[in-house]
């Protein structure tokens, strides 16, 4: 008779425990200490109950991200094999749906309200004046310089306007404005190939190197870009490799937790590039569409990113190849983010720009000098500490954020 109980009592401890892993966290992941190698932890979100709803069965706001992935295993090693009750989702476990990425830039571009009162409007009083003299001219030249639009994109525009002087004489404020929309929109390179790189090839994923100084908005962009990615119908994985600073890999982790996307992340002070090779690993193996791998930007010597970011590529592309390699930049910094964007671009072949913080500035030029200067386009712009602040860049849509509607 004891004995039974005894035994009885250990399966409902089995039991408790065993429950207590899947549903009591309270947290979207579960850590898989036993999928640990070299001081990389693993996290993943919470499977669906199973079976597997068909998509349309899905709770609202659940996303597809996390599809396709092995279920969780029970921890501990020798834990008793325990029927398990089937992991319910917490009331509290519903991931976001974020908007898709179209058409962001249109909703957001009241956020170039500094930018728009200074150089947008600007122009648009010197040009309206009746007769331009070279001191308006010259006012024009100033206003185009102080919004960080560049000496020799000013000069274009300036010359172009002057030589329609005479429509200018007689254009409505409606004519104004289009044509000055048409003129920023002439020197944002409306041509460049802006397309993101994250879909997946010769059957790996697409994978996305982030890279930066520290403080420019990079850890926020990586969760930012995840949203857009999974707004967009994507799968994701996100890599935290910038493993100086454990609070990056938390902040990450926090983002990917809120649409249901797995973060791989290493101890502090981990070997970055092995971070990355196991979050392009877990990427193949749970087939997604994209990886996206933060990295460290506080490395005082060039030849020290150079070796850093260099091996984290190298290593990665054991596994596949990578797609796009995203430089995050601070708008507000202006000349010195162009200093700094450049020692990245001689340590990797970056194939895009995020401009971050656009709407903390008046500077909302500084897109035609960062592309002209560098020779890489701008992809994606930040206009915001929202979750959803981060757009597509349009130049069209820019150009008009930038003069502003008749009626502002
Ligand atoms: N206003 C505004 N703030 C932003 C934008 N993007 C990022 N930020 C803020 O910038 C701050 C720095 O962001 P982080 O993502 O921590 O910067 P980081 O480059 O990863 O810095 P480290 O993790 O220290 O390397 C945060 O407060 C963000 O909310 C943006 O587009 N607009």
């Amino acid at each position: 008779m004891e004995f039974v109980l005894i035994a009885i009592a250990l399966v409902l401890v089995a039991l408790v425990a065993g429950v207590g892993l899947l549903v009591g966290r309270g947290r979207r992941t579960t850590r898989l200490d036993d999928d640990a190698v070299s001081g990389t932890t693993l996290t993943r979100p919470r499977p669906p109950s199973a079976p597997a709803a068909p998509p349309e069965d899905r709770p609202a706001g659940a996303t597809a991200s996390g599809q396709g992935l092995a279920p969780v295993e029970p921890v501990a090693p020798g834990t008793p094999p325990v029927d398990l009750p089937p992991a319910v989702a917490a009331p509290d476990v519903v991931f976001e749906t974020p908007p898709p990425s179209a058409g962001r830039l249109v909703r957001l571009r009241s956020r170039l309200a500094r930018s728009q009162s200074s150089l947008g409007r600007g122009l648009l009083t010197v040009l309206a004046r009746e007769r331009l003299t070279e001191d308006d001219w010259e006012e024009v030249e100033e206003t185009l310089l102080a919004a960080d639009v560049g000496v020799a994109a000013t000069t274009q525009i300036v010359e172009r306007l002057r030589t329609q002087s005479l429509v200018l004489a007689t254009a409505t404020p409606a004519d104004l404005r289009a044509l000055l929309v048409r003129e920023l929109t002439a020197v944002l390179g409306p041509d460049l190939d802006r397309t993101l790189g994250t879909d997946r090839r010769e059957g790996r994923p697409g994978v996305v190197l982030v890279v930066g100084v520290n403080g420019a908005g990079k850890t926020t962009t990586v969760g930012k870009i995840a949203r857009v990615l999974v707004g967009d119908g994507r799968s994701v994985v996100l890599g935290a490799a910038d493993t100086f600073r454990a609070a990056a890999a938390d902040q990450l982790e926090t983002w990917g937790e809120r649409v249901g996307v797995m973060t791989v992340r290493g101890r502090e002070g981990a070997d970055p590039a092995s971070v990355a090779f196991e979050a392009v690993r877990t990427g193949v193996e749970a087939e997604v569409d994209t990886v996206v791998v933060d990295t460290a930007g506080r490395l005082h010597t060039k030849s020290g990113l150079m070796d850093e970011l260099g091996k984290i590529k190298r290593v990665v592309e054991k596994q596949s190849p990578v797609t796009e390699t995203l430089l995050v930049l601070d708008a507000t910094t202006g000349q010195n983010g162009i200093v700094q964007a450049r020692v990245f671009t001689q340590a990797v072949d970056v194939t895009g720009v995020v401009l971050t913080k656009l709407d903390g500035t008046a500077k909302g030029g500084i897109v035609v000098s960062v592309q002209r200067e560098l020779g890489i386009p701008v992809k994606l712009i930040g206009l915001g500490e929202g979750a959803d602040d981060l757009a597509p860049f349009e130049p069209e849509a820019f150009a008009e954020g930038l003069v502003g509607a008749a009626d502002q």
